[in-house]
Order: C-alpha cells, then sequence, then structure tokens
C-alpha cells in the first residue's frame, strides 16, 4: 500500500516540477542577504525565474506581474518589515499566492511579532524548521537558539496543526522527516540526508522552491508543498552521491534539482500521509 501511495505522489511530484520548468513562474522574493544567492541558483535550476525586488516603492507595479511571492524574515531590520507587509498585502488582495519563512521566529520580540503579523496577512504556506513553527504555534519568546532547530521536526507535528489552524495556511515543518498539514490533513516527506543541515539556507531555499510549485497550483497548496519538499530532498540525496561535505553537496545538489528526469522522481519521492 504504502509503496503505491508514494509512487501516486512520486508521479503528482513530476507533475509540478514538469509544470514549474514549462510555465517557469516568476516568483518575487524578499530575502535574507544570506540566502539570496542559494535561493536564486535553486529557483532557476528547478526552471522558475526569481526576481530578489523587494523596495515598496516598486511593489506596487511589481507584486502584480509575479506568479507567487516568497517572504523570508531571515536578516529582518526595521526598514524592511514595511516593505514586506505591503508586497504581502498586495498578494493577498491580488489573489496570489504568497509563501513565508519565519527564519527565527523565537529568537527574538521585534522577530516573532513581525512574523505574527505578517501571519495575519494570509500567506498560503508558512515553512519553518521545527523550532520556528513551535515558538510561532506558543507565540513565545526566547524559544529558538537561532536560525538553527533544537528540536526534531516530529515534535511540532501538533504545533503545526495549530498553526495551520489558526492562520488558515498551510503549515511544513522541514527536518528529518519533512510534515505538511493544512490542520486536518498530514503528509510526511521522507527525503533528503542530514548534511543538508550544514549548509546554510538550505531552508529558505526550499521554502522558496515551495513557492515556485505552488504558483502552478495555488489551489491544491498542500500537495505542492509536500511535492516541493520531496524533490528538493531527492536533489539533496542524488547530490550527496559524489559530495565530499557540504560546501560540493550545495553544487551537486543544485546540479541535481536541473536534471531530475521523471524516473528518478517517481522512484525517489517518499511521501505517505501520517
Ligand atoms: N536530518 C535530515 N535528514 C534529511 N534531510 C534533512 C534533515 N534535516 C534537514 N533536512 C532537509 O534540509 C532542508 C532544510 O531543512 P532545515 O534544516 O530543517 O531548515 P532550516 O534550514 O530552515 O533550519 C530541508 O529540505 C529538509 O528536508
Ligand atoms: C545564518 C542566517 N542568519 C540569518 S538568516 C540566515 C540563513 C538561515 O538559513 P536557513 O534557515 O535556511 O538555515
Ligand atoms: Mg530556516
Amino acid at each position: 500500500m504504502e509503496d503505491g501511495e508514494e509512487r501516486e505522489w512520486g508521479a503528482k511530484a513530476w507533475t509540478y516540477l514538469s509544470s514549474v520548468r514549462s510555465l517557469s513562474p516568476l516568483i518575487q522574493c524578499i530575502t535574507n542577504f544570506v540566502s539570496m544567492d542559494l535561493t536564486a541558483n535553486t529557483l532557476l535550476s528547478a526552471g522558475a525565474s526569481p526576481a530578489m525586488l523587494h523596495s515598496p516603492n516598486e511593489s506596487p507595479d511589481f507584486t502584480p506581474q509575479v506568479n507567487a511571492l516568497y517572504i523570508n524574515v531571515g536578516t529582518l531590520s526595521d526598514n524592511w518589515l514595511p516593505a514586506m507587509e505591503l508586497a504581502a498585502q498586495l498578494a493577498s488582495k491580488l489573489n496570489k499566492p504568497w509563501v513565508l519563512d519565519p527564519v527565527a521566529a523565537g529568537a527574538s520580540r521585534f522577530r516573532l511579532k513581525a512574523c505574527l503579523d505578517l501571519i495575519s496577512l494570509k500567506p498560503t504556506v508558512i515553512r519553518g524548521n521545527a523550532s520556528e513553527i513551535i515558538a510561532l504555534a506558543k507565540a513565545s519568546f526566547p524559544s529558538t537558539k537561532g536560525v538553527d532547530s533544537s528540536h526534531d521536526s516530529t515534535d511540532a507535528v501538533e504545533a503545526a496543526k495549530s498553526l495551520a489552524n489558526s492562520s488558515g495556511a498551510v503549515v511544513a515543518v522541514s527536518g528529518a522527516v519533512d510534515f505538511v498539514t493544512d490542520g486536518n490533513r498530514i503528509v510526511g516527506a521522507r527525503n533528503g540526508v542530514p548534511m543538508m543541515q550544514k549548509i546554510t539556507a538550505t531552508g529558505c531555499a526550499v521554502t522558496a522552491l515551495i513557492a515556485a510549485f505552488v504558483a502552478t497550483d495555488p489551489s491544491h497548496a498542500m500537495e505542492a508543498t509536500a511535492s516541493a519538499l520531496a524533490v528538493f530532498g531527492v536533489a539533496g540525496e542524488l547530490g550527496m552521491e559524489t559530495a565530499r561535505g557540504p560546501a560540493s553537496l550545495r553544487t551537486h545538489l543544485i546540479d541535481s534539482l536541473h536534471g531530475l528526469d521523471q524516473t528518478a522522481v517517481i522512484s525517489g519521492v517518499k511521501i505517505t500521509a501520517i
């Protein structure tokens, strides 16, 4: 049964990746300085079109043109927050999907409040590590070490469900198993390799990939989110076959994502209902 279910998800994930390649969705990324390069390269290697435009003077012209918006608070500062809020408001008003990465949500009061305020602007998807999702669900500070998780993803499943129910967003928790929930259903993706945690901004990059997948099918955000996480994980697994450490894995992961074929996706994706 599990094999059949995994293959069905594999076929779905392949359809999403193929759509990203053929439609090349334009993704506006308002993201942190650390992640900009890996995020743009991840989107390009998947077939999407990244644009790192964040000025509030540009969003009124630019956000209406994009297929999805990606907001990441990693290197948050006072003047970037209004730019994020404006773009999120525009996306919501225009019915465009937008995806939030709440980096280090529980590290400071400023950051926690910023994330909760952004969540009130109705993101389509929120993807964080376990500590971030727990911090948001409990609205508690201090609750994380920094940008890295001090919890396993399994510790955050109930928090993810609760956040999905309170926000209306699809919520994804990454880790050894990536969990995705709409508050009702839960699926788990068992792809990826532990070394992905040793490359900065892999979480940021996969959240951008989620935005690209969701852009191709906004009414099925949960399926698109699980597929993006699994496809990124499969690229990591293939990249690890020839990598010698985090630096070469970074390169090989991007190459693998670019080269993924139907067989690799259908046989590699390991998504099941929980
Ligand atoms: N132990 C692990 N095994 C396999 N893949 C992992 C593991 N930990 C994280 N990943 C993968 O690494 C990527 C980044 O996840 P994570 O490290 O949880 O996010 P963040 O960088 O935001 O803390 C995701 O694609 C996730 O699936
Ligand atoms: C190290 C760091 N500091 C602020 S943002 C950032 C990158 C975090 O990336 P990720 O959440 O994907 O590990
Ligand atoms: Mg992160």
